[in-house]
């Protein structure tokens, strides 16, 4: 097992983002190695490579958005490749039911163990998925996009912690807490819950979005 039990640290940014580039993503991967992660998720070839100078596990993903379907965390083979090719030990996934072009899950996991010798990571957003992605091979179930599928919406503000709880109980390989973990409080209650490792993304990477929690929470209107 590539990725160890702890905080693995989401540092991602879009191109709206200011801090968008591979240069601002690397920085922040020594900055949360520094403050203790244990891995980082990353996004596309170019900011993996640059968080790799932090040492640490990457888990990589490969965002590729159609106008046709829903499903963009590397969504087929050769995103896989591309981010395996630039120094990812984990390639995290769409695990999830929903339509997408050209092949299944159940393939991709195999061919990503096979032929890219990575390990896999099933974002998913039900009980059901993650079953599934767990016989299909993954080696890793996260909790990532529940909230962001037809299935989980609305979105709530909080974690989905019972998804993990279940998942957790239910199967052999390591469980991952994924999405909306916005504070040490609920990143503590996901250990509890049963989870291998917790991923924190926007409230530690994403100052935009922690400025705005600030402004919205505690600025008198
Ligand atoms: C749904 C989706 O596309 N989630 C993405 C997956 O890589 C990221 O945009 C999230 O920031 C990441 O999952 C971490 O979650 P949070 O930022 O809530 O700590």
């Amino acid at each position: 097992m590539r990725l160890p039990r702890g905080l693995v640290v989401s540092c991602q940014a879009r191109a709206d983002n200011p801090l968008h580039g591979p240069q601002f993503m690397g920085a922040m991967a020594l900055a949360a190695r520094d403050g203790g992660a244990v891995g980082i998720r990353a996004n596309g070839p170019a900011d993996i490579a640059a968080v790799k100078a932090a040492g640490l596990p990457v888990i990589g993903i490969h965002k590729v958005f159609s106008e046709q379907y829903p499903v963009y965390i590397t969504p087929d083979f050769a995103a896989a490749e591309a981010i395996v090719a630039a120094g990812a030990e984990v390639v995290a996934l769409d695990c999830t039911e929903r339509p997408r072009d050209g092949e299944p899950p159940a393939v991709l996991i195999r061919r990503i163990r096979e032929e890219l010798g990575a390990e896999v990571f099933a974002d998913i957003s039900t009980l059901r998925e993650g079953l599934a992605a767990a016989d299909w091979g993954a080696h890793y179930v996260a909790t990532t996009l529940s909230g962001y599928t037809e299935a989980t919406e609305p979105k709530p503000e909080e974690p989905d912690l019972r998804l993990l709880e279940a998942l957790a109980r239910k199967l052999a390989v390591p469980v991952v807490a994924e999405g909306r973990y916005n504070s040490p409080e609920l990143v503590r209650q996901g250990f509890e819950a049963g989870a291998h490792a917790v991923v924190v993304g926007t409230m530690i990477t994403n100052p935009r979005e922690i400025t705005r929690a600030f402004v919205k929470q505690g600025v008198p209107a």
